[in-house]
């Protein structure tokens, strides 16, 4: 049973979080986002916290909280703060623990090192959230050759938006990589309609069934 999965994604505001909530729920697991960048709107743990329908202590607290919505290493810098892959170890948590990055496989954290870094180091499973629309086999296929060429564990993918199936198909032929489901956008997105959603368009062993 795997029991810890890394989100990521091929953009930022592609809805990382909102799957990740969705995933938490489902799994009835923990989330933990290491490093937040923005706190002036709700933050990702509190849209998962709100989302999810887990008490509030499966969302474990961040590493680094950075005030300006930017990448993380240029937010970082207008903080003062350094932020130190060392710092960034996967707490121990007793249940599936759902962790999500910032953006895109290769977003900075500092001038020396970006997620996939981190990700390498960690070497836990990864979902790849990829978007349905126009510009994503691009994309798309790009973060699974960047994550492939450092050897790391790979589950599949969570396409976001509505079904265009020739696109998903695509992708899954090229980039060697199954489709685990899809999210729909949700109107509205609820607790409750996001529950119903990642009921619907994803299996749980199928995700969460090696490691
Ligand atoms: N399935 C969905 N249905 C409806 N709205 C959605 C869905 N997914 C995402 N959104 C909306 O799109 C916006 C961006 O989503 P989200 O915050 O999940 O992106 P993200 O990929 O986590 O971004 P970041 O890189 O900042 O972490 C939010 O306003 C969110 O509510
Ligand atoms: C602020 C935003 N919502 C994310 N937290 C960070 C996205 C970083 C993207 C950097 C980039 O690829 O240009
Ligand atoms: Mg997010």
């Amino acid at each position: 049973m795997t029991k810890r999965i890394v989100v990521t994604g091929t953009d930022t505001g592609i809805g990382k979080t909102v799957f990740s909530a969705g995933l938490a729920g489902l799994l009835d697991g923990f989330y933990w986002k290491p490093v937040q960048s923005g706190l002036d709107e709700e933050t990702d743990s509190e849209v998962v916290a709100r989302l999810s329908g887990l008490p509030a202590g499966r969302v474990l607290p961040e590493v680094y909280r950075l005030r300006m919505p930017l990448s993380p290493h240029r937010s970082a810098e207008i903080d003062g703060v350094s932020i130190e892959a060392a710092d960034l170890s996967v707490p121990a948590v007793p249940g599936p623990l759902i962790i999500e990055g910032a953006g895109g496989v290769m977003v900075p954290l500092n001038r020396r090192t970006r997620f996939i870094d981190i990700f390498a180091q960690w070497q836990l499973p990864v979902i790849l959230c990829a978007r349905t629309a126009l510009g994503t086999i691009n994309h798309t296929l790009l973060s699974i050759e960047a994550l492939r060429a450092r050897s790391i564990p790979l589950i599949g993918i969570a396409f976001i938006g509505e079904e265009v199936a020739e696109t998903q198909s695509t992708i899954v032929e090229f980039g060697g990589m199954p489709q685990l489901g899809r999210l729909p956008h949700l109107n509205p997105l609820t607790g409750e309609t996001l529950r119903d959603a990642m009921v619907a368009g994803f299996d749980p062993t199928l995700i969460a069934g090696g490691d």
